[in-house]
């Protein structure tokens, strides 16, 4: 333990997720209906966030039944209140939008700088304020609450600090709920953050103040620490960081940080963190670095020796990021720095009991791979293992032979004989692509002789820089049959490549059987 005291202040700090707003003006990125209904529901009802944003008005036919449909289901289930639609200050039209779509809050798009606000819409800022003004009556006919975005706040703190103090002391006089502070630009630094904050909260007690931040100077976090120790209480984020440019303030580390540095808390279930980044990512086609804090494949992986024998003794490198808190488990990566500790894990894990002399001849081996800068996966152990020692693992499968066939205008196929354990098999079945057609007929054999079969989770294809198309691929496979595994084949072709991956996995599944008896 750290045998650090700290206070948890019982004070809830409240979260609104724009991963369906600013999250979507991401370069590339649209959500379908589906998807956008789908990742609301997980936000408000799993992980929990107090309110979501998940729509520009006018946008699109698409954006718009998107709304409608989260609306309705908002509806349903008592959610109206949480549920938000950024909209222009443009008469009624906005209004009008988010009013057929169902919507019951408006996230009213003003200026917070003088610069946006005379140059931009051309108006002097008594006529901006009639604008809102008019929206706002409009809003109240139509039975929908307003908050207000002053966009270019940070920037219109720099350079026209008396223009925001002008719009504010208007604003607080009109009917809104919640004034919305957005670094725009993400230029802001944590002690100008805190101050700008600070003057707000001090000049304008009354008022609910919202922070948005962005990432343009990686400081997205690091404001938001500083917004809430200056006292806003609520601050805006996106799930893995989406966002335009750099980006927004990432769900995940922001709710890290404020139970673990700011000791204050949130309604947000943490175990359901890593499961919406999963989604989001795969619905948005962005993938989440590797190393991204919390949610990153491999921040819960040791690969230094040293650790993973410091974890053995005493839980000496124990910190409060634990995991297991966000649905995760730690692991221990294999290559040069791994020493004898973050090996006899991994073998650990795969009921893999060595002596200790056999131990240093498979880390030694791991070690001389590494350094050729081979990627040694904890499924390539077994085979390291009978590589070392000098028996040969046996392949208890292999494929006989394979036909596919591809032609325009008909359906992939695929005939596949394969022999288990000395005994053939055969079946053909048809799918999406080929690969696709290949396990089909797989899983026909498998499932005529009862044998479980992974479901397959993620599928990589790597191919060395400078698009020569006779060289290698790679294909990487991730399965799932009661825990995560992961294979690779290697081939010139890349169908094959991922064929070898399936047999290797094949084969795993027979040794990890065996080992699971023994
Ligand atoms: C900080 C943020 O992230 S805010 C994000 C706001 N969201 C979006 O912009 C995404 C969706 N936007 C859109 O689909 C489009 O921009 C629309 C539908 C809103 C408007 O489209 P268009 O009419 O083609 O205009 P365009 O996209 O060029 O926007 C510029 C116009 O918006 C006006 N405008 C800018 N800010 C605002 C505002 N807050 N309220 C009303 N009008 C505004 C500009 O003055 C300009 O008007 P002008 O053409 O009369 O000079």
């Amino acid at each position: 333990m750290t045998g650090k005291v700290v206070e948890v202040q019982n004070e809830v700090l409240s979260i609104m997720d724009t991963t369906l707003r600013d999250g979507e003006q991401t370069s590339g990125v649209s959500f379908t209906d589906t998807e956008k209904l789908s990742v609301a529901k997980v936000l408000l009802e799993s992980v929990g966030v107090d309110r979501i944003e998940i729509a520009s008005a006018r946008v699109s036919e698409g954006e718009f039944e998107a709304a409608r449909r989260i609306m309705a289901w908002a509806a349903e289930r008592g959610h109206l209140g949480r549920v938000e639609i950024l909209g222009f200050v443009d008469g009624k039209i906005s209004l009008d939008w988010i009013n057929r779509a169902g919507g019951k809050v408006i996230n009213l798009l003003c200026k917070g700088s003088y610069k946006h606000v005379t140059q931009q819409l051309r108006k002097t800022p008594e006529e901006h304020i009639a604008d809102i003004q008019k929206s706002i009556d409009y809003a109240e006919e139509l039975g929908i609450a307003v908050n207000v975005y002053l966009e270019d706040w940070s920037n219109g703190m720099r350079s026209s600090r008396d223009y925001v103090h002008f719009m504010i002391s208007r604003l607080k006089e009109m009917n809104i709920q919640r004034i919305m502070l957005p670094d725009t630009l993400g230029i802001l630094d944590p002690d100008e953050t805190y101050d700008f904050c600070k003057e707000m909260i001090e000049s304008f007690p009354d008022v609910k103040f919202d922070f948005h931040a962005h990432n343009d100077y990686d400081l997205a976090i690091a404001n938001v620490f500083h917004a809430i120790k200056a006292g806003m209480r609520c601050v805006h984020t996106t799930v893995n960081g989406l966002g335009e440019r750099a980006g927004n303030a990432p769900l995940s580390s922001v709710i890290a940080t404020i139970k673990d540095h700011l000791h204050m808390q949130t309604r947000v279930n943490e175990s359901m963190l890593n499961r919406i980044s999963k989604l989001v990512e795969s619905f948005s086609g962005i993938r989440i670095p590797t190393n991204k804090p919390l949610i990153g494949e491999f921040v819960f992986t040791q690969c230094s020796g040293i650790h993973a024998d410091g974890d053995n003794k005493n839980n000496l490198y124990f910190n409060d990021l634990l995991p297991e808190r966000f649905g995760r488990v730690r692991s221990y990566a294999l290559g040069k720095t791994s020493g004898k500790a973050n090996i006899k894990a991994n073998l650990e894990e795969m009921g893999i009991d060595l002596d200790p002399e056999a131990l240093k001849k498979v880390t030694n081996r791991i070690i001389d791979l590494g350094d050729k800068k081979e990627t040694v996966t904890a499924e390539d152990l077994p085979y390291i293992v009978a590589d070392v020692l000098q028996e040969s693992l046996e392949q208890k499968i292999h494929i006989n032979n394979y036909a596919l066939s591809h032609a325009m205008g008909l359906k992939p196929s695929a005939t596949v004989s394969i022999d288990i354990s000395g005994k053939n098999y055969e079946a053909s079945a048809s799918g999406d692509g080929q690969y696709d057609a290949f396990m089909n007929a797989l899983k026909n054999i498998y499932k005529r002789l009862k044998k479980p079969f992974p479901k397959l989770l993620d599928y990589s294809v790597t191919i060395p820089p400078g698009g020569k198309t006779d060289a290698l691929v790679e294909s990487v496979i991730i399965w799932e049959l009661d825990r995560e595994f992961k294979t690779r084949g290697l081939d010139p072709d890349q169908t094959a490549a991922a064929i070898k991956a399936t047999v290797r996995m094949l084969n795993l599944l027979e040794h990890r059987a065996e080992f699971e008896k023994a």
